[in-house]
């Protein structure tokens, strides 16, 4: 039996084909169908469930306002999208890591795609880093748990067999930053005048922390021992232009959107993003995700396996012992006061911005 599901949130037609017998593999033939997946959504229904439901009525599967995630695959040219949505600024919750390396996963399982661009649905935030409220008087169960989940969100990004490009629209300290210097390629945008220049970078020391020395070796890879051990020391969050010339970012685009959408991201771009798709950005990063595509697969990931085996074999050695200093490290008493105050200021420039 085959039956075929109108989605309402994209124009694709899902295939459904013997559902009722494919119990364990729906999602992934959901995915496979070029359908953008909702992980919470789809695992929590079973492959029975969906098939009765797809008999009888439009299938709504996700809703891109409320994933933490939202996805979308272009199989004719071997490029998929991952954007993260989390307002206000993609700052990385124990949820939204799980969700990123979940579709990740999901992405690398269809053999037709050979890269992926990691994006934001937010137009001037790429992501805020950790998201300091998980570091504030933590519980001792979801502390370690959400060390973990970044930990594998790296592991995941720079490890994948995919070509990752980072879309920078906006903001990238911290672990935001990390997120970029984990794929393969990445481009910036070079902000809209000098009073609204995003930044990217280290900034740890500034609260008070100091990068894990995974993050802070990522940064050393990037752009050299002695630029990092600088950067690294004085949190430094480069602008636009810094970060091309330091060896942070490949490529920094200055030209504004034009008023005409490009066809192929129309096609490529998930519903939270279609208002970018004229943005300059996202058209580079898609011609830089399409150049990777190209190359023949299992060179492009055997030279990759070159440059990053060994710092991911020593990833995987140090785990343990990197969440217990992390765990220690933040419930110190002098660290939490930092954080506090480092969050009170935060929250203070929010409402002074507001008002
Ligand atoms: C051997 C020793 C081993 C030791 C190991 C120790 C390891 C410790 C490692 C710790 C690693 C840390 C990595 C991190 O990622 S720390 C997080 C760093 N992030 C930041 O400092 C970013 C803070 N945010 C900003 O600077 C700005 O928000 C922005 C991203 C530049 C955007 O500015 P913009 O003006 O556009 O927006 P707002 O500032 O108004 O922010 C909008 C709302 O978002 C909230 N927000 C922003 N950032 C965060 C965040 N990181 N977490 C939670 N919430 C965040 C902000 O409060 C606003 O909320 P509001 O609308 O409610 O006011």
């Amino acid at each position: 039996m085959s039956s075929t599901v109108d989605s309402p949130i994209s124009s694709s037609k899902i295939q459904i084909h013997q559902l009722d017998r494919l119990a364990p593999r729906s999602a992934f033939l959901l995915f496979y169908a070029g359908h953008p997946p909702h992980q919470t959504m789809i695992s929590s229904l079973s492959a029975r469930h969906i098939a009765r439901i797809a008999r009888q009525q439009p299938l709504r599967l996700f809703s891109s306002q409320d994933s933490l995630v939202v996805t979308n695959v272009h199989e004719e040219s071997g490029v998929a999208v991952l954007a993260m949505n989390r307002p206000p600024a993609n700052s990385l919750s124990l949820e939204l890591n799980e969700a990123i390396s979940t579709s990740l996963k999901q992405i690398e399982s269809n053999p037709k795609i050979q890269s992926v661009i990691l994006a934001s649905s937010n137009p001037t935030i790429f992501s805020a880093g950790l998201d300091i409220t998980e570091l504030i008087s933590p519980s001792d169960e979801r502390l370690p748990k959400f060390w973990n989940s970044l930990q594998q969100v790296y592991i995941d990004l720079y490890g994948s067999r995919l070509a990752t490009v980072a879309a920078i629209q906006g903001h990238a300290p911290a672990a935001g930053c990390m997120l970029a210097l984990a794929c393969d390629y990445r481009i910036m945008h070079g902000g809209h005048g000098e009073e609204h220049l995003p930044t990217i970078g280290f900034n740890e020391t500034q609260l008070g922390i100091a990068a894990p020395p995974w993050m802070g070796q990522l940064m050393v890879r990037t752009i050299g021992f002695r630029p990092a051990e600088r950067a690294l020391a004085l949190g430094t969050l480069f602008p636009p232009s810094e970060a091309l010339n330091a060896g942070v970012v490949d490529d920094v685009i200055t030209e504004q959107s034009s008023s005409e959408s490009n066809e192929v991201l129309k096609a490529l771009l998930p519903e939270a993003l279609q208002s970018q798709t004229s943005n300059p950005v996202m058209i580079k990063a898609y011609e830089e995700a399409a150049c990777y595509a190209k190359i023949p697969p299992q060179a492009r990931v055997a030279s990759k396996l070159v440059t990053r085996s060994e710092s991911l074999k020593e990833m995987q050695m140090t785990r343990e012992d990197d969440t217990q200093h992390f765990c220690g490290f933040i419930t110190h008493e002098v660290v939490q006061k930092n954080l506090m105050k480092y969050v009170e200021k935060m929250k203070q420039r929010g409402k002074a911005k507001k008002s």
